[in-house]
């Protein structure tokens, strides 16, 4: 494994780590370059740890994207995904300057021979983007730290969030010499971690207003064209990537929508589960009869239901709560034989019981939208096992120079797999998935 490295280059390298299968090599020198390879256009480059495909053309970075996620869900699910099956990456418009968010950080210090969990920042060292690993690095005085690269502006974010930077690293020192200067060692490492969250600085832009923020909780609205306008939280969950988000909501949307696989008659209820502040349950709501949202998170539930009205929305409703406990309480609403399932969870993908309620409930199809293809591979065993069949899988370019991807899979349960006497959405189908959640012992996973 050699990074920065491309496939078919002839490369020095340097040998540093043996598996029993591979070895990691540090790239010394390239003797044949790729046809594929580039300038990289940042000076940081394969410093701050941010990109890892600056070096890599775009057309071959969406190829390589595409060979990354069908490789994936083929490896951990152990199934085999037919060619035809596996679109192209979608581009991103913007190569560059795509970032509408960006959050600056200090370097971490571990107290000498300390625990790294109990971290402080270093508020005169360099301030950057990415934390390297912990490795074995000291300052003068033999204590640890996580490095990170100072960084003047970042070629990924957009020109008014670089625009800000100076201002943003300023505030984030005075902030972080205000909150060390008067807590003794102990005070610090007892801290809480949204004391230590007040110290980044963040910066983040919507293209509706220009607005570059600094707070946490500052509420921002961002118009998707051709899809509505969204608040979200500046600090918490909302897709960075503004120009590709168009085509990658209806894309979702539409798939969610589609008539079912050899019929004509379409999905009537959407269930968009870990839906933020209502993206795709808002997005396809004049698609369904009615649309829900689940989420944890209270405040983006709260901004869900004002986008509902900002947008004219009236069979949109969202419930707050764990994955589990949202879908068996809209499963006593929405005929699971008529619904389309959204999950678009967090890169560690669905809980156990989340994925066994899918499989004992079994909503007609299920649209997995997925920023790691591993643990989308995992749950894509778990649901083919119970009978739900891959249709298509798209990724799309939402990060591009960075290893990450985001993957669309579309599952259907085919027409002969609905089984008429605990039919999916008929009413014993609906209660077994509601009892599920009373019935500790239903709770085990079933692989
Ligand atoms: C990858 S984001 C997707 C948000 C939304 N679909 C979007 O594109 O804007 C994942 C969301 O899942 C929420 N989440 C995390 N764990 C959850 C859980 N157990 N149950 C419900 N929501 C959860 C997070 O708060 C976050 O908003």
């Amino acid at each position: 494994m050699v990074m920065f490295a491309i496939p078919g280059e002839l490369v020095e390298v340097r040998i540093e780590r043996n598996y029993s299968r591979y070895s990691e090599a540090k790239l010394l020198n390239v003797l044949e370059p790729s046809p594929d390879r580039v300038e990289p256009k940042c000076p940081l480059y394969t410093k701050c740890g941010g990109c890892q495909y600056q070096h890599l053309a775009y057309s071959a970075e969406l190829d390589w994207k595409r060979r990354h996620v069908k490789s994936a869900l083929e490896d951990f699910s152990g199934m085999k995904l037919p060619e035809e099956l596996v679109a192209e990456t979608t581009a991103s418009p913007k190569e560059y300057h795509y970032r509408q968010k960006l959050t600056p950080r200090l370097q971490g210090m571990a107290p000498k021979g300390g625990d790294p969990r109990f971290q402080d920042v270093d508020a005169d060292g360099p301030i950057g983007i990415c934390a390297q690993e912990w490795g074995d690095y000291r300052d003068a005085n033999g204590r640890r730290f996580r490095p990170v690269v100072e960084i003047e502006a970042c070629p990924l974010a957009t020109e008014a969030i670089n625009a800000a930077l100076p201002t943003a690293k300023a505030l984030l020192r005075k902030r972080a010499a205000r909150f060390l200067a008067p807590l003794s060692q102990a005070a610090r490492r007892a801290a809480s971690q949204r004391k230590r969250g007040e110290l980044v600085s963040l910066l983040r832009q919507t293209r509706l207003d220009g607005v570059v923020c600094d707070r946490w909780n500052q509420v921002m609205t961002e118009e998707i064209p051709g899809v509505g306008k969204f608040k979200f939280a500046a600090g918490r969950f909302f897709q960075v990537n503004g120009s590709i988000l168009p085509s990658f909501v209806r894309a979702v949307v539409d798939a969610a929508a589609a008539s079912w696989i050899g019929e004509e008659g379409r999905p009537q209820f959407l269930i968009d589960v870990y839906c933020g502040v209502g993206l795709f349950a808002l997005a396809g709501s004049s698609l369904f009869e009615a649309t829900f949202g689940i989420e944890v998170d209270k405040k983006a539930v709260a901004l869900a239901r004002e986008n509902a009205k900002l947008n004219s929305i009236c069979n949109a409703k969202f419930i707050r709560g764990d994955a589990r406990r949202g879908l068996a309480q809209v499963a006593k609403e929405a005929p699971a034989r008529i619904s389309t399932v959204v999950v678009d969870p967090p890169r560690e993908g669905l809980s156990r019981e989340t994925c066994q309620l899918l499989t004992e409930w079994r909503p007609r199809r299920v649209v997995y939208v997925s920023c790691d293809p591993a643990t989308q591979a995992r749950d894509l065993q778990v649901l083919h096992a119970a009978g739900y069949e891959p249709q298509s899988v798209r990724p799309f370019d939402l990060f591009p120079q960075t290893r990450h991807v985001e993957s669309v899979l579309v599952l259907e349960l085919p027409a002969d797999g609905l089984d008429p006497a605990t039919a999916p959405g008929s009413e014993e189908g609906g209660k077994k998935a509601a009892n599920n959640l009373l019935n500790p012992k239903g709770l085990g996973f079933r692989v």
